[in-house]
Parts: structure tokens; sequence; C-alpha cells
């Protein structure tokens, strides 16, 4: 049972872990903190939280759990204010996107309690932001990474692991390095393709027309690209390394099928489609059973 939660950032994933804790019967008290006064007065109503602070060093006094769940470029001046005031047994884990430059954070941060820090990433979400996104079973089905310290003591993490079961989902460990190439090619580089396709859109000559039949296809594979600019631009910036060797990546595929229709390969470019296609769909029958965002 945890005592006092407190949420560095009261959106989507902050808000959703404390409604899954609120139904499991596992959280006595919720603090959200938060930047806009109107996103935690909308927590408030929405009983995802019980109380609010803009005060993140006041507010986790007393807390025997901390969530940051703010975009990761904020993650550094929470750390420090927060540093002072945990109690020693006081968990702290994050939900951010991308853990080696989270992981330096905690390091230079939390240098005196690492032990009771565990990194992690829950891999659900949405292209919604803020607490009226937030919602029950959010995380259900669906899996969460953790990337645990050296430091990190055992019983913090399978308490970390106790409570992201009880939200519904499954627990996986990898180390920040291969966690960041991971989710650069299954995430961030998706998210920033979105970005580019939508800006190229905006250059065609009838834009408005386009959008206007835009249809299914075109709605499955730019969803993403309405999500949240601040949560993308930090993590890209965070993630560049890898997020650039896959761009690279990305921008040779284009340019093989742009030499491929030039070339008028019919052939080459049935291989091209399928290989692409096979792969997608064999992922799609073998995932079926994860929920949908
Ligand atoms: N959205 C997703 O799909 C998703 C999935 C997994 C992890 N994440 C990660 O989780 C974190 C939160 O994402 P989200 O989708 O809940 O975003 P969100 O925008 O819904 O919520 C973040 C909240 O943090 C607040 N905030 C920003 N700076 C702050 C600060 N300095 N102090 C206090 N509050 C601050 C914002 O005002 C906002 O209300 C991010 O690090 C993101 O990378 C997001
Ligand atoms: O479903 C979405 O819209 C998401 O973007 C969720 C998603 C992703 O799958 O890429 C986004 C960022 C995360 O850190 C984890 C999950």
């Amino acid at each position: 049972m945890v005592r006092k939660l407190v949420l560095l950032g009261t959106g989507l994933i902050g808000g959703s872990f404390a409604l899954a804790l609120k139904r499991a019967q596992q959280v006595a008290q919720v603090v959200g903190v938060g930047r806009s006064q109107a996103n935690l007065e909308r927590a408030l109503e929405l009983g995802v939280i019980d109380a609010a602070s803009q005060d993140p060093a006041q507010a986790v006094q007393g807390a025997d759990l901390v969530l940051i769940a703010a975009p990761v470029g904020q993650m550094q001046p929470l750390m420090q204010a927060i540093a002072p005031n945990l109690a020693g047994d006081c968990l702290v884990t994050d939900a951010g996107s991308t853990k080696r430059d989270v992981v330096g954070l905690y390091r230079a941060h939390l240098a005196a309690h690492l032990p009771a820090c565990v990194p992690g990433h829950p891999i659900a979400g949405s292209d919604l932001s803020g607490a009226a996104a937030a919602r029950y079973g959010l995380y259900e089905g669906r899996r969460v990474v953790l990337t645990p310290l050296p430091e990190s003591a055992p019983e913090a993490i399978e308490r970390l692991e106790t409570l992201w079961r009880l939200c519904g989902a499954a627990v996986y460990r990898m180390s920040p390095e291969e966690h960041d190439s991971v989710f650069a090619a299954v995430s961030h580089v998706p998210h920033l393709v979105a970005f580019a396709y939508m800006n190229a859109l905006l250059e065609h000559g009838n834009v408005a027309q386009c959008l206007d039949f835009a249809a299914t296809g075109f709605r499955d594979f730019t969803r993403i690209a309405g999500s949240h600019p601040e949560m993308w631009r930090d993590i890209a910036l965070a993630n560049r390394e890898a997020v650039l060797a896959d761009l690279q990546r990305n921008v040779g595929q284009l340019q093989a099928l742009i030499h491929l229709l030039e070339a008028g390969d019919a052939a080459g470019l049935t291989h091209y489609i399928e290989r692409a296609s096979s792969t997608r769909v064999a992922w799609e029958a073998r995932t079926k059973g994860l929920s949908k965002p």
C-alpha cells in the first residue's frame, strides 16, 4: 500500500498510473504537481489526484512514492528540486520515454538516494495529453520497461514491479542503451517521420483539398503526428544519437524506393513492398492480444 504518491507531472501517464493504483486500492493519497493550475484543477475534478501543488520540493515531503511524469527535458530541475526533501525510504521512479539521459540525471541529482531510485518507462500512451486524457486501464495488458541502476535496491525494484503489475502491466528489464536503441526504432523515429510527412504535405500545392479527401490510410499513418510538441522535442533531443542513426536508415530506404520508381523496376518494387508487408502482418498476428492505445 502506498501512503502518499506524488506525481511530478499530472498528465496522461502520471494520471493513469494514479487511477490504476486507486482502482486497485493500493494508494491512500495522490498529490499532483504541475505547471498549469487549470490542468491541476481538472485532475482534482476528475478524481485523478486528491491534492494539487505547484511546488515539487514541498509536495514530496512525507511521500513514499514519487513518479516523475513530466517531459524528459523537465526532469533535471525536478530532480534537483526534490533531492533535499526526499524521505530515505521514498521510492523514486519516472515514466520518461528515454533512459540514458534520465539515468544520468538520477546520478547527477539524486546521488545520495540511488538505492531507492528505479528508472522506468511504460510502453503505453497516446497522442492525447493532460490530466483529462488520463484513464483507468491504460496499462492493462501493456509492457513496462525498467532500467534499474546498479545501485537500485532489489526491494525497491520488486516494489515497483509489483505496483506496475497491479496496474495490469507486464514488467521487463533492459539496459538504458538497449532501451534507447529499441525505442528510437519503434517509437521515436515513427513519430518524427509522421511529423516530417505532415510537413511535406504542407508543401503540396493544394493541401486543403488533399486533407478533405484524406481517409483511413492517412488517419492510421498520421495519428501520432498530433502528439505533444514539447514531449517529442525533448525525446528527440535526449535520444539524438540513436534517433539520427535510425533516421539515416529511413532516408536510405526512401532513396532506394526513389531509385526503384525512377527505374520503373516492378519486380524490385514488389519485393520491396512484400518484405515490409510480411513483417508488418506477422507483427500484427503476434501482438493481437495487446490492447489498442
Ligand atoms: N504520451 C505517451 O504516449 C507516453 C508514453 C510513455 C511515456 N511517456 C513519457 O511520460 C512523460 C509524461 O508524458 P505525458 O504523456 O503524461 O504528458 P502530459 O503532457 O500528458 O503530462 C505531462 C505533465 O507534466 C507537466 N509538467 C511539465 N513540466 C513540468 C514541471 N517542470 N513541473 C511539473 N509539471 C510539469 C505538464 O504541464 C503536463 O501536465 C514524458 O516524459 C513522456 O516522454 C509518454
Ligand atoms: O500510442 C501512442 O500514441 C504512443 O505514441 C505511445 C508510445 C509509442 O508507442 O510510441 C509513445 C511514447 C512512449 O514513450 C511509449 C508509447
